[in-house]
């Protein structure tokens, strides 16, 4: 908003009275200002069109449940549209949930589209601490409108036209960092740590592979440098769950009790089911969902993962 005139939308008309009136996001981004040139705007989503005429980009700031109803609602819209939200859908239209640019693909094809995504706490970016960001799509028009929205004196934005590749590390490092939080609440030890850590990076390449992205994308920001903030940073919701489930916390006592998604809980059913159906090995997302579905307990799930057969490093 600094640089560029900027309007929040929310979905919830009160919210936004709050928000023009607080001057702050009291429930999301406490203790964070919003610059007073930040318009605060409200309206049924069937209004957006209208609203986002003379944009130049729009942002869609949702968690992945809300970005079909956004995207359909713009799917006339001319400007650039991006994404922030990183998970899978849960499935709707088919036997298996959606990366964002597939859902772009069944209801707005024609929309330009893209994600902006890596390692990025929603806190440290809003207090201007530096932060190094992927501007993601196959369309160069849809890049270069996020490096100008976005690149600045605290956030380097770097380019990517692997879509897939991008969405797929934005996803996959939710489950991982449920794995993480899991091994750290146990008390495992470091080893333990960059062993899932490492394990992780070479299960979601492999279905990003599997997916059509490219492998390089997952050596990048989006891949391991998200996987290694949300694996070992504590503000991860992601890794904030598989902690509190080490501590013998129910899943829903540990989603409750943040108040914001972890969405690492919503796709990791969806991760496994695509893999499965791909033929690609993710032994340690599937003990996340064994975890979360309450076929295995917390110790069980670590057994589990190291009493597999010994294989080659690939
Ligand atoms: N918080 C972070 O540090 C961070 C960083 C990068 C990416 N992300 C991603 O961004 C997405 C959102 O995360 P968050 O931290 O803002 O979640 P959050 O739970 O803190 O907030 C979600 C917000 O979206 C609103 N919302 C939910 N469904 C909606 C819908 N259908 N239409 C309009 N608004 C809706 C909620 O009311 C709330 O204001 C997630 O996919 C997350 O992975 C978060
Ligand atoms: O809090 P998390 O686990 O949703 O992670 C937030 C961001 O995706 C980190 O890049």
């Amino acid at each position: 908003a600094a640089r560029h005139q900027v309007s929040l939308w929310a979905r919830n008309p009160a919210q936004a009275a709050a928000l023009r009136s607080d001057r702050e996001n009291v429930r999301y981004l406490p203790g964070i200002a919003l610059p007073a040139s930040l318009a605060l705007l409200a309206s049924t989503p069937a209004e957006l069109p209208a609203l986002c005429a003379d944009a130049d980009l729009v942002v869609i700031a949702t968690p992945m449940a809300g970005l079909r109803g956004l995207l359909q609602a713009l799917r006339g819209c001319s400007a650039p549209v991006a994404w922030l939200c990183k998970g899978f859908e849960a499935p709707v239209s088919g036997p298996y949930g959606l990366l964002g640019h597939e859902i772009r693909a069944e209801v707005a094809p024609s929309l330009r589209a893209g994600a902006l995504s890596g390692p990025s706490f929603a806190l440290e970016v809003a207090r201007g601490q530096p932060t190094a960001l992927v501007a993601a799509s196959p369309q160069a028009p849809v890049r270069e409108a996020l490096v100008e929205a976005f690149h600045s004196p605290s956030v380097r934005v770097y380019a990517n036209d692997d879509l897939a590749g991008v969405e797929v590390g934005g996803a996959v490092k939710n489950v991982l960092a449920i794995a993480t939080g899991l091994c750290d609440g146990l008390d495992l030890g470091l080893n333990a740590r960059a062993a899932l850590i490492t394990r992780g990076l070479a299960e979601m390449t492999r279905l990003g592979l599997a997916l059509g992205a490219r492998a390089d994308t997952f050596m990048g920001l989006s891949g391991l440098g998200d996987l290694v903030l949300t694996a070992t940073g504590d503000l991860s919701r992601n890794r904030q769950v598989g902690l509190q489930l080490a501590c013998g916390k129910s899943l829903q006592q540990a989603v409750d009790s943040l108040g914001h998604v972890a969405e690492g809980v919503y796709c990791a059913r969806t991760v496994v089911q695509r893999a499965a159906h791909l033929g690609v090995e993710m032994p340690i997302s599937r003990a996340v969902v064994d975890l979360l579905d309450g076929r295995l307990q917390p110790r069980q799930a670590v057994a589990a993962l190291m009493g597999r057969d010994a294989t080659s490093e690939r």
